[in-house]
């Protein structure tokens, strides 16, 4: 395939066939997927193996100790950490000890349990709009959907009206700049960059100057993400936000770290290493869809009460969504979603 094919699969999906910045995945022809639909779709491989595990277990079986450790390590298995599977199936013996209990109540108990963790992390990303520009640093490593999460915030904040600048801060890999340089042309977004090899911390600098000076609402920087060598990715971010706040004492505005959730329980040491290198301040975590283990966001939120902003459960523009905690609860344990949110607008 050549690159300009390549990008135009990417692109395509991305942000639909027709190319336009308001995406189309519809579910039955002329009817838009609702967010529900696409967060239970994407979280399905999460869901279908935990829910499977649980009915398992808890039909026709009266519950013991040994059913309890069983559906510890179903939830274990889900990556949802070993503290809040031990809880969960501790309230699930406290609930109906000896006692015949079905596999609805079980998946209730868990969403009731998910969701007291999430709440607290599911927090709204916030635009100061006092600070114009508003400056993003994106960190996490290579491969783990940091430039396509850019592509994504940018199509939002642009559609909601505002302007926006790219910045091409991964300037180790020609390939990087490349990739933004694409959006930005497809999205309509100034995106500043320089030659392969140069300073990212010069160009930080020159890209807050350049957001202000063209007025833009907000400056959006991608990152190298080498955790190869880790010394050198912690001088290297740590001197980007040095360099920025010479031109912005108040920069970074928001760290934001794009993980992969994939990974499973390694994403919880990306966490650990960037939020020691990078002060991260909020959490989005991508591809969703790509795994069965999609509970490592309690994991997290355990770990490190961190917000979590935005969540990622396919390619396509519109499945990057605000994180709310009741609707991954109930979708992950394969419950009903609230009725307001089951939007079918056409
Ligand atoms: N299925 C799925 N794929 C995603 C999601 N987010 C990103 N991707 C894909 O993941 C791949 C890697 O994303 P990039 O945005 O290039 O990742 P990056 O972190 O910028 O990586 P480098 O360009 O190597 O630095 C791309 O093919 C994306 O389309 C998601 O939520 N779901």
């Amino acid at each position: 395939m050549s690159e300009a094919d390549e990008k135009k699969g990417l692109f395509a999906r991305l942000f639909g066939r027709g190319g336009a910045a308001t995406p189309e995945a519809p579910a039955e022809p002329g009817r838009k997927r609702s967010w529900w639909e696409r967060l239970t779709g994407g979280l399905s491989r999460s869901s279908q193996a935990i829910v499977q595990g649980i009915s398992d277990l808890f039909t026709k079986r009266k519950l013991d100790a040994l059913t309890l450790e069983e559906l510890e390590d179903v939830l274990v298995r889900a990556d949802l950490g070993l503290a809040a599977a031990q809880r969960i199936s501790a309230t699930v013996g406290k609930a109906r000890y000896e006692k015949t209990i079905g596999p609805d109540e079980v998946r209730a108990i868990l969403a009731e349990e998910v969701e007291r963790v999430l709440a607290p992390v599911a927090r709204p990303f916030e635009l100061d709009e006092s600070k114009k520009p508003f400056i993003v640093l994106v960190v996490g490593v290579n491969g783990s959907g940091k430039t396509t999460t850019i592509a994504k915030l940018a199509a939002k904040w642009t559609a909601e009206g505002r302007k926006v600048m790219l910045a091409a801060g991964d300037t180790f890999r020609a390939a990087a700049v490349e990739q933004l340089r694409f959006w930005g042309e497809r999205l309509n977004v100034s995106v500043c960059y320089a030659p392969e090899g140069a300073d990212a911390a010069g160009l930080a600098f020159d890209a807050i100057k350049s957001a202000r000076e063209r007025g833009s609402d907000i400056l959006l920087m991608d990152t190298a993400g080498r955790l190869q060598n880790r010394t050198e990715l912690m001088a290297e971010l740590a001197k980007i936000v040095r360099v920025m706040k010479k031109a912005e004492p108040e920069a970074p505005h928001a760290v934001l770290l794009v993980l992969d959730a994939t990974v499973g329980q390694n994403a919880v040491a990306q966490v650990d290493v960037f939020g020691k290198i990078a002060g991260v301040t909020g959490l989005v975590m991508t591809k969703l869809d790509g795994t069965a283990r999609g509970g490592i966001l309690v994991a997290i939120a355990e770990a490190y009460g961190l917000p979590i902003h935005f969540i990622g459960v396919g390619e396509g523009a519109e499945d990057l969504e605000p994180f709310t905690a009741r609707d991954f609860a109930r979708a992950i344990a394969g419950l009903e979603g609230d009725e307001e949110k089951t939007d079918t607008t056409p």
